[in-house]
Formats: structure tokens, sequence, C-alpha cells
């Protein structure tokens, strides 16, 4: 009974106001451990207190449970200081009671980290983990205005951490939208959600971004004309920064007039949950990709010995192409080797035969690479790395590693653009495809590795299939392929990937079904399609034929202008008010691809 009596006397439990302003009234020092409801106060430390209070308390200056300021404040369980800084402050207290001197000018402690740099760390690392699903709705998507939206996203000083267009479930939709249900539209407007593609974005503040704001923040109370009150000093940076963190995003897209397009979740369950359900991988795994090479002996010889390594070690092989390389190219790719002795050799032997290039990608990618291929010659590598690649792979011709790997995430990058250049073709989904077939292709398409670079959905009349079928207008059956066509709108679509065009029409398979059903029968007309003309999707038949396609269709079907724009508000390229958004977002792609040629070599 006395042990529990001297427990309880030990630490008061200060669960309401008056008994904190109870508290507020006691003599000397009082120590508050502040704990989390989930863990308790802290075990550890009661010994310690225990033995302090008998110690030191003869005289009933030490309470557990201020002095009206915080003066002190210890995180973590650290006994030492603890019991440091109370004897300290009690042996202080004592000299103030004896009148022995008087009590400090105590500048209070804020309920943050006290150290400016930790707060900062703090509230970054918070900020750093939160995150916001934004979905770009299918209207939005269907009107040429994704890249734009995205475009604005970025440019507020947003990241856009990852990113898929899907066709939503209806249950996802419900899940998503379940503040609205009750809206009397609402059964049109998860069928309008359900019939097409949206994008979803995991939205963060790019760091940049964020010490801007940390900066603004800690101006802000430097300048304030007055004091805050003093108990509330700590708090009010942290209220602050968190203020104009919380209500950015959908704020944002209000300002900007786009919140019609697209919508955000901001709570933080509600988006971990939809993290979850979009992106599955998203928290756990970093997927990286790297550009490798097989120098031409190795290709030749071993090439099946290395890729069945490359596959044990995790990696996935995302594309693969060989090539000659130019001496240009061979130059570029072996700088590294360019005040050595054996510099031309290595040039003449990498521009002799084929070479094999490869995306690869893995979890940590990048390092694993590296430590697998092992250092750049075989003499370093059998001193340093004996088991590495470079030396189970050594090769009498030449000296050096015969795996060339990006040395970075960013030259890997610049590399694929380079060896693997994407190409856009057009497709289309036909009317007669029902909603089913439609997710089920866009997964197909989603699998192959294309990337949905613009799309719109719209009825096809004659003036507009004529840009896109003008190479069959004399045939007898183009009437009955514009009879089709008129049945309903169509979805057409910019996809883009390396061999865009080639890939797809083999996605597509042969224009009629049977034949299809026998030479590729996963094809998607042998799988959705139940004659010539009703097939299902279509591809332009080459990659001349995809940029006239392209440039006709969305240059004549999306009827954007400055005179006429989509968003009225926000005028398309006020640079040069004769192109149209359309032409514009081609004429980037364009100089992308040509720009990585000339920034490389
Ligand atoms: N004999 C036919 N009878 C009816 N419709 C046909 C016939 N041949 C082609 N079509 C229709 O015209 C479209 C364009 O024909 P084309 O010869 O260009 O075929 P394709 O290149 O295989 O297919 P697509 O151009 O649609 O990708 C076909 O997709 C099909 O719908």
């Amino acid at each position: 009974m006395a042990g529990k009596k001297r427990e309880i006397q030990l630490q008061a439990v200060i669960n309401t106001q008056s008994l904190w302003e109870e508290m507020l009234q006691n003599k000397g020092l009082t120590v508050i451990d502040v704990y989390q409801a989930w863990c308790g106060p802290c075990k550890a430390m009661q010994t310690l207190f225990r033995k302090l209070k008998n110690e030191l308390n003869e005289d009933e200056i030490l309470h557990f449970v201020v002095n009206g300021k915080i003066i002190a404040k210890i995180e973590g369980a650290n006994a030492p200081l603890v019991n440091q800084t109370i004897i300290n402050l009690v042996n202080e207290e004592r000299k103030i009671a004896a009148g022995e001197m008087v009590r400090p000018q105590y500048h209070e402690i804020a309920l943050v980290d006290s150290n400016a740099d930790n707060a900062r760390e703090t509230s970054k690392e918070s900020i750093d983990r939160i995150f916001s699903i934004a979905i770009i709705k299918p209207e939005a998507m269907n009107t040429g205005k994704t890249v734009e939206i995205k475009e604005n996203i970025v440019n507020a000083g947003f990241v856009i951490e990852a990113e898929d267009n899907r066709v939503l479930t209806e249950n996802q939709v419900r899940d998503f939208y379940s503040q609205i249900a009750e809206q009397p539209d609402f059964e049109e407007f998860v069928s309008l959600m359900t019939n097409s593609l949206s994008c979803i974005l995991v939205v963060s503040r790019s760091n940049e971004q964020e010490l801007l704001l940390e900066e603004e923040t800690i101006f802000e109370s430097e300048t304030e004309p007055q004091e805050p009150p003093e108990d509330q000093s700590g708090m009010d940076t942290t209220t602050l920064v968190k203020k104009k963190w919380d209500s950015t995003l959908e704020e944002y897209l209000d300002k900007e007039n786009i919140h019609q397009f697209c919508d955000v979740e901001e709570d933080v369950d509600n988006v971990n949950k939809f993290i979850d359900i979009f992106f599955p991988d998203f928290k756990n795994i970093k997927l990286e990709k790297i550009l490798a090479l097989l120098r031409p002996d190795l290709f030749q010889e071993k090439k099946e010995d290395v890729l069945s390594i490359f596959q044990n070690e995790g990696f996935q092989i995302l594309m693969q192409r060989q090539l000659v390389l130019s001496e240009e190219e061979a130059q570029t790719l072996c700088k590294e080797y360019e005040n050595e002795d054996y510099f031309e050799n290595v040039i003449e032997n990498m521009t002799s035969g084929p070479s094999l290039a490869l995306v690869l990608v893995r979890e940590n990618g990048l390092q694993h690479w590296k430590d697998l291929i092992g250092p750049s010659t075989v003499e370093e590598a059998k001193q340093s790395h004996p088991d590495s690649l470079c030396v189970q792979f050594a090769m009498e011709s030449l000296p050096i590693n015969q795996f060339y790997g990006s040395d970075s995430l960013e030259a890997a990058e610049r590399e694929i653009q380079y060896f693997f250049p994407p190409q856009n073709t057009l497709a289309l989904i036909k009317p007669h495809a029902t909603h089913e077939q439609r997710e089920a292709i866009f997964n197909r398409i989603k699998e192959a590795g294309f990337e949905i670079t613009q799309m719109t959905e719209i009825l096809l009349l004659k003036e507009h299939a004529d840009k896109i079928y003008y190479k069959i207008a004399h045939k007898d059956f183009y009437n009955g392929v514009l009879e089709m066509l008129s049945e309903g709108p169509s979805l057409v679509m910019v996809l883009s990937k390396w061999n865009a065009v080639t890939d797809w029409r083999r996605l597509m398979g042969p224009t009629d079904p049977t034949e299809a059903k026998l030479l590729s029968p996963d094809s998607i007309r042998a799988q959705f399609g139940t004659s010539p003309l009703r097939n299902v999707v279509h591809g332009s038949s080459n990659a001349t034929e995809a940029i006239e396609a392209i440039h006709n269709v969305f240059q004549g079907i999306v009827p954007e202008t400055p005179e006429n724009p989509v968003n009225p508000e926000n005028p398309v390229n006020p640079e040069n008010p004769r192109k149209t958004k359309v032409q514009y977002l081609f004429n980037n792609c364009y100089f992308l691809f040509f720009g990585c040629y000339s920034d490389w070599v």
C-alpha cells in the first residue's frame, strides 16, 4: 500500500484544465513527463524520478507533473541528462528560495524542437511525407487538357511522384467520391467516370518550395510587429507552416479554375489507402531503369549466358535492340578510355559488329548493376572485384569491361532516349468496342509499355474519317467504314514508345479477326473483333503515315485556337498565337527527340 501511495504521489496525472491550473500553483520545480496516449508515461524513467524525489524533495521543492513557463525540455528517455538537468534546476530553485540568487529571465522553450535546424528538419520531414492524390477526369483527358493540367501543377512547385492512366472501376469511383454520393446526379457521374480513361496522380511538394515556405514563415514571425503572447510563441511558427501547407493543392486548383477537371484527396488516411489501391508498389519499391550494352565480342559469344544472369539478378529486360555503333557513338561511350594506348583498338572493336543495347529495370537497379559488372578495366576488377562479370566475361580482344552501363540515373535517361527514341502512332478504339473491351484494351496498351500521350473521344464523321483513312477512301468498303464509325464516339489516341507503330500493329493483330484468331490468338482483334469491318481497333501503317495522321487528326479534330480556346481563361500559346496547343505539344515532343540526339553525342 505504501509503495502504491508513493507511486501516486510520485507523478500526478494531469488530464483536465483545472488540474493543470492547480499544478501551476506549485512552488519550486515541476518536471512534466509528456507522453503519447498509445505508449503511456515512460516506465524507464520512473525509477529515476522516484530516486530524485526521495533525495531532493525534503523541502518539497520538486514536483513531477512548470514554473508557469517551460524552461527545459529533453526528448527521449535520456536518464543521465534528465538526472543532471533536474539536479541543476532544483539547486537553482533552492538558491532562489534562500534569496541567494535572482530567478533568471528564462526564455521559454518552444514545444517544437529546441534546435532551429532540427525544427526545420522535422517540419520538412513531416511535409515530405504529405502526399495528395489527384484524379484528372475523363472529360479533361478527352479534350486534350491533361498535359496542360500536369504542367500547371508542376509549375506551381508540386512534384508528380507517380501517375497512371486508367479506367476507374465503379467501386473505385464510389469510394473516391463517397462524399458526394448523395448528390442527385451521382449515378450519371459514376457512369461518366467509368466510361473512359482518367489520369491518377500522386502529388507532393518539391523541396525547393518547402525551403521557400519555411523561410517565408520565419521571415513572417521575425517581422511580426508585436511580440506574440509568450506562451504561444513556439506554436505560432508551426501553425503558420501547417496552414500554408495544408491548403495548397486544392486551393491552387481552385485558383487556377481547373478544379472542375481535377479532383483532389488530401486526407492522410484516404491518401494512403488510394496509394495502396492505385500504386501498390509506390511505398516500397523504387524501380530504376538503366541502359546496358554488351560490346560486340561479348554479344556474339555469350549473349544467352549474360541475359540469363541479368534475369537471375532480378533485372527485367524492358527493351532490347542490336545495333552497330558509329565511330562517334563508340567514342562517346568509351570516353573514359580516351587517354589509354589501347583506345583506338577499343573504337575499332566497338564499331566492328553489332552490340546489344538493353533497357534494364530493377529495384535499386543502378547500384546493383555497378556492383554486378565491376570496374571499367579487367586488371582493376581482378584485384578489387574478382567475382564481377567484368572478370567472368573478360575477353582477350580488349583489356576493358565487356559491359557498358549508365553511370547515373540522369545519364540512363539520356542514353535510353538516344538508343530507344520514342515514336508516336495513331490508334483508334472504334465505336462498337464495349465498355469492358475498352478497359481491357487500355490494360493491354499499358502492359505493352505504351504511354498515351494524347487522347480525344469523338464521333468520327466523314470529314474526320477522311483524315485518318485517306489511304482507303477510294475502296468500295469505305462507305461501310464511314457508317460503322458514325455509330457512336471513337477514342482517338496517340501512343508513344520506342517502335510504337510496329508494336501497336502487332498488338492489334491482322485486319480480319478470323485470320487473327489463327495467326495471333492473343491479339486484340482476335479477342474482340467480329469481322474485318468490326475489328475494334485501328493503327497507323507506318511511321510517315503516323506523323501525318496525328497531325491531321489533332489539328482538325481538337478545334483549340487562341480565338476559340477550349478554356477561354487560359489561352493556349501566347508566344505564338498561330499555334494551337496540340501543335505546340507535338512540336515539343519532336524537339525533345532531336534535342536528345544532339545533346548526348
Ligand atoms: N474487306 C474489307 N471489308 C470490310 N472492311 C474492311 C475490309 N478491309 C478493310 N476494312 C476496314 O477498313 C479498315 C482499314 O483498312 P486497312 O486495309 O487499312 O486495314 P489495316 O491497315 O489492317 O487496318 P487499320 O488501318 O484499321 O489499322 C480496317 O480496319 C477495316 O475496318
